[in-house]
């Protein structure tokens, strides 16, 4: 019987995930991921729908301590990233270097067995061709992760099954109550997981940095007001910045060094251009020469034409068709071929 890991949240998608598989023949197990610290958090009540869920469908249930690596590598990340002026985005890192690395490796060696699954709503396919594992869009694009996935390798790829990337999301809460699992009406999960349990992003960061007040100019250097750390802002902000003026205001410019957040009318927070670091190439090989692609600046931005130009040292230098609106450093670019995920990177400037 084919053997397989199902990294259990809690959540409804992820239970319904094990399910199917389980439902398909396979030798299911359960494993829970132990995330954040401290009491009370999301994740001690997702430790115990999973293991509720595990229950139902009769199979082993793992839990494995990961709150240290989640410190290192998602915690101290975002607070490190927000301090120096950017916008870290967690979620693709957390999906490399905590959720799918570290699961498959437990699964290799504690469980013996060479595949993991998820809830994620993307999709995967060997090309003969290339001799590559292709990470695809999910049939329900108002659910598509494949954003959130361009880090993995061909190595991550090849271990993982995501039994949900042809569902829609009505589906899977139909699969859901067709099982009666316990998580069939659990609500969805709307925020960053750090962002849902602290309550907000400004919540989580206060409890790592200091307030550090400075004022708000104008690409003059007019000041128009105060803030109290420019750790709270962000590129394209438009809301809560407390000016009153004519024309809608943005952050244009995050300015660590002087302690200053720079906000512009619209206009002025467009770029043409943008590099782009730690590159990962999923779908096809690195390319010797420019290619074209559908580039997404962001989760949930339309994706815009852009030329895609290899650099040296694992960066790209993104050229769009049209300006685009509020580029923001330490946001993924992940550039499509329709479907396809051809590649992406961290955002520098
Ligand atoms: N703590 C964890 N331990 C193990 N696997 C996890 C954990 N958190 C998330 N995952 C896996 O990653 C998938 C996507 O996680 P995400 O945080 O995006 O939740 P989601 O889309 O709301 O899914 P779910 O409904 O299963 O919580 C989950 O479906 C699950 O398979």
């Amino acid at each position: 019987m084919k053997k397989v890991v199902v990294g259990l949240s809690g959540g409804v998608d992820s239970s319904v995930a094990a399910a199917i598989l389980h439902n398909q023949g396979y030798d299911v197990i359960g494993l829970t991921l132990w995330l954040m610290k401290g009491k009370g958090q999301c994740c001690s009540e997702g430790m115990v729908d999973a293991a509720t869920i595990c229950e139902q469908l009769s199979i082993p249930h793992e839990i494995v301590d990961m709150r240290d690596v989640f410190q290192t590598n998602i915690v101290d990340y975002l607070v490190s990233g927000y301090s120096a002026g950017i916008t870290p985005l967690p979620c693709s890192q957390c999906n490399r270097t905590v959720k799918f690395g570290p699961m498959l490796e437990y699964a290799r060696e504690k469980l013996e067995c060479d595949a993991i699954a998820t809830g994620h709503y993307a999709r995967i396919a060997y090309d003969h061709g290339s001799e590559r594992y292709q990470l695809l869009r999910a049939f329900d694009r108002n659910k598509d992760q494949s954003y959130f996935l361009y880090d993995l390798s061909q190595e991550l790829l090849a271990g993982t099954i995501f039994p949900l990337g042809e569902l829609n999301k009505n589906d899977t809460r139909k699969i859901a109550a067709e099982y009666g699992l316990k998580t069939a009406d659990k609500p969805e999960s709307q925020d960053l997981c750090l962002v849902e349990s602290n309550g907000s992003m400004r919540a989580f960061l206060d409890k790592y940095l200091a307030p550090k007040p400075g004022d708000i100019v104008d690409s003059n250097g007019k000041i128009l007001g105060t803030h109290d750390g420019v750790h709270h802002y962000t590129i394209g902000q438009r809301k809560g910045l407390g000016i009153a003026a004519a024309e809608p205001l943005y952050v244009i410019k995050l300015d660590t060094v002087n302690n200053l957040v720079v906000v512009g009318d619209r206009t002025k927070g467009t770029d043409k251009e943008c590099a782009v670091e730690r590159v990962n190439w999923v779908s096809m090989a690195e390319p010797r020469g420019s290619i074209r692609g559908e580039v997404q600046i962001r989760y949930r931005s339309q994706p815009v034409l852009a030329t895609i130009i290899p650099g040296e040292k694992d960066c790209v230098q993104l050229v769009f068709d049209e300006p685009q609106f509020s580029i923001t450093p330490g946001q993924a670019a992940v550039w499509y071929e329709g479907d396809k995920v051809l590649g992406g990177g961290i955002i520098k400037n």
